[in-house]
């Protein structure tokens, strides 16, 4: 087994300490950025890259499998002009990139996610193509293939209400440079396409939840109420678009009476992370602090977390 591509391509965005991301540093220049959304098996990002070497390229995706094949290709081909991340691209789009930075954002054949219950997961809502409006460059472009006509419409009708875009007609019949796999299965089948092309004439501002350093200062407690920790188990906090549970609380079995793990789901405004907090005895203090191996982004919930816990455990 060869694992020597793995790593090399992957940002691993938990584990910077800086939002938005200096792409210029990952990449070692200024070369303008288009970014890719859900890119599957990889072949419409790095055919890309490899015919317009003259950009860098940015895939996003939330499949684990998909961005372990890519990065085979990458490294197959030998490309040093992409970088992937996992992620969900509502949140990374919004935190990892400045205002005015990107170039394009393609996104090819997305599940339309048609039934209502679903409808929470489809890609393009209001906050979204407000992010939008504010990470393209001026005149910058997002490209949207489907092959679902209300969808593209639904899409459409979305940037237009935005109204900080040039929204073009839908197009039936458009030649990517590069067929995904997708496209070429739908082909097949005999479907029809569609393509919207929207260009930023202005933006909006937009509240990032990770902007600046990405550190979380540890909590000291003199001492601590230890029946109290153990009663942790289903704590909840909620106050506005921040809320955490606590779902566990769990001891080191090596070091029973100083050591403890508080198992935590967070959700700040629609984004969801689990992790754990670490309650542990030094010398002259208790320290809460988040576990460094579960890692997660300091969001406002996260941060939170760690407060209020310390706060509550405070004698
Ligand atoms: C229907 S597939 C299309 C794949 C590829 N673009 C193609 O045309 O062959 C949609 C892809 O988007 C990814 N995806 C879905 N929601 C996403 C999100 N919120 N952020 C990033 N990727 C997402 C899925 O994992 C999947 O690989």
């Amino acid at each position: 087994m060869d694992y020597s591509f793995l790593g090399k391509y992957q940002i691993y965005t938990k584990e910077i300490n800086f939002f938005p991301i200096d792409w210029s540093k990952i990449f070692c220049n200024n070369k303008k950025l288009i970014v890719e959304i859900g890119f599957g098996g990889g072949e419409f990002l790095v055919g890309l890259a490899k015919k317009y070497p003259e950009f860098n390229y940015i895939g996003i995706e939330t499949s684990l499998i998909s961005c372990y094949k890519i990065q085979k290709k990458i490294f197959t081909s030998n490309l040093g002009n992409i970088r992937i991340i996992l992620e969900d691209a509502r949140f990374a789009v919004r935190e990892f990139f400045s205002d005015d930075s990107i170039y394009k954002v393609i996104v090819n054949f997305p599940c339309p996610w048609p039934k209502k219950k679903h409808s929470k997961k489809r890609l393009f809502t209001g906050d979204f193509i407000d992010t939008l409006s504010s990470v393209l460059e001026p005149n910058g472009e997002v490209l949207l293939t489907t092959d679902v006509q209300w969808y593209a419409q639904e899409v459409k009708n979305g940037f237009m209400r935005n109204g900080c875009f040039d929204v073009s007609p839908l197009k039936t019949n458009f030649e990517m440079p590069i067929k995904t796999r997708y496209e070429a299965k739908w082909e097949t089948e005999g479907r029809s396409k569609f393509l919207l092309i929207s260009r930023k004439k202005s933006k909006k501002p937009i509240r990032r939840l990770i902007e600046g350093e990405n550190i979380l200062s540890h909590k000291k407690i003199k001492s601590i109420n230890l029946s109290k920790l153990k009663s942790l188990k289903n704590y909840k906090y909620k106050h506005a678009d921040t809320v955490f549970f606590v779902s566990d609380v769990y001891n080191n079995c090596s070091n029973p009476e100083s050591n403890y793990l508080l198992k935590i789901f967070s959700n700040d405004n629609g984004f969801f992370q689990s992790f754990f907090i670490e309650v542990s005895k030094g010398n002259n203090n208790w320290l809460v602090k988040l576990d460094d191996i579960a890692k997660a982004y300091r969001t406002p919930a996260v941060k939170e977390a760690v407060n209020k816990i310390a706060e509550e455990l405070e004698e």
